[in-house]
């Protein structure tokens, strides 16, 4: 299939990440990790508001009840629909120093999972998160360099995990509580200008779409056996996580990122760090809610 893809928002960010669509408000929340801002984008009328952050903001999800629930360098925490921090309810495992929030996502079940990367990367120091929505959080494992892609399949039955510099899409079977068992590797990504995988999110047909970091594209594989099956070109080449949106949630939003690049690779791709949108051809589905 021939995709169009569309400037959403020439937001030039440094870090673009976490795209997350508002069924209830129909509007795109996204972050800027090293604004560090929380932003919320209206398609409607084209207006971006930025609600800054107190430290590198790197995943949220949206409340049930109204707000946020935001993962920041320093910990995780519900803020009103402002982006006005209200409660910590978690940690950041590691050394804050060495270490930030990444990827992110609520599991069907209505809690809130966030993962870190360790900065040094002299090892698999990359922890998971989850904070269940009477505000107890607990490290869920890790054992990544870069925790990136998280995901949770409709059926309820898998949650998908990456580790980008490491190339590898990993996918843990669900217990009825919600509670990964042993990981698998479903895909190791080739090594050359295909890229690597970053943020993520399901279909709802249950396949997974991933951005491939430094590959310029998007990627659709299949749940079972991580078979590439479509792909959509970019004219950015370090993408960083998609969402579905649009009120039939057939409008796939894609960040970026500008973060380490040259004056030549920024000339090359002057699109970095905007926002894109393009017309697929199945749904998303609508995005689960923190119950906290
Ligand atoms: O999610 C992210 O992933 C990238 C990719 S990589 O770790 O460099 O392979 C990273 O640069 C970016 O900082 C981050 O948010």
């Amino acid at each position: 299939m021939t995709y169009e893809v569309q400037t959403a928002l020439a937001a030039q960010a440094h870090l673009g990440e976490c795209p997350i669509w508002s069924a209830r408000e129909q509007v795109l929340y996204w972050v800027d990790i090293l604004a560090p801002a929380l932003n919320r984008f209206d398609p409607a009328t084209g207006e971006n508001r930025v609600m800054a952050m107190p430290a590198h903001i790197g995943c949220f999800g949206l409340r049930e009840q109204g707000g946020f629930i935001v993962a920041l360098r320093n910990g995780i925490f519900l803020t009103d629909a402002d982006g006005n921090i209200e409660k910590q309810v978690g940690d950041n495992p590691t050394d804050t120093s060495k270490s930030r929030f990444n990827d992110g996502h609520v599991d069907l079940l209505g809690n809130f999972w966030a993962g870190t990367i360790w900065e040094p990367r002299d090892h698999k120091g990359g922890k998971l998160v989850r904070v269940k929505p009477t505000g107890e959080s607990e490290v869920m494992g890790g054992d990544v360099l870069v925790s990136n892609g998280l995901g949770f399949s409709p059926d309820g039955r898998w949650m998908f995990h990456t580790d980008t510099p490491n190339h590898i899409l990993y996918r843990y079977p669900l217990d009825e509580a919600g509670n990964p068992g042993e990981r698998e590797t479903l895909r190791e990504f080739e090594r050359g200008t295909g890229g690597r995988p970053d943020g993520a999110a399901f279909d709802s047909e249950g396949y997974y779409w991933t951005a491939m970091f430094d590959g310029g594209r998007v990627l659709r594989i299949n749940p079972e056996n991580g078979e590439i099956v479509d792909e959509i070109r970019l004219p950015v080449r370090w993408p960083t996580m998609v969402a579905f949106g649009g009120d039939d949630l057939k409008t796939l939003y894609i960040t970026s990122s500008r973060e380490n690049r040259s004056e030549e690779e920024l000339a090359q791709y002057p699109e970095s760090g905007n926002l894109f949108a393009v017309r697929v051809n199945v749904a998303g589905r609508a995005e689960p809610l923190f119950r906290g």
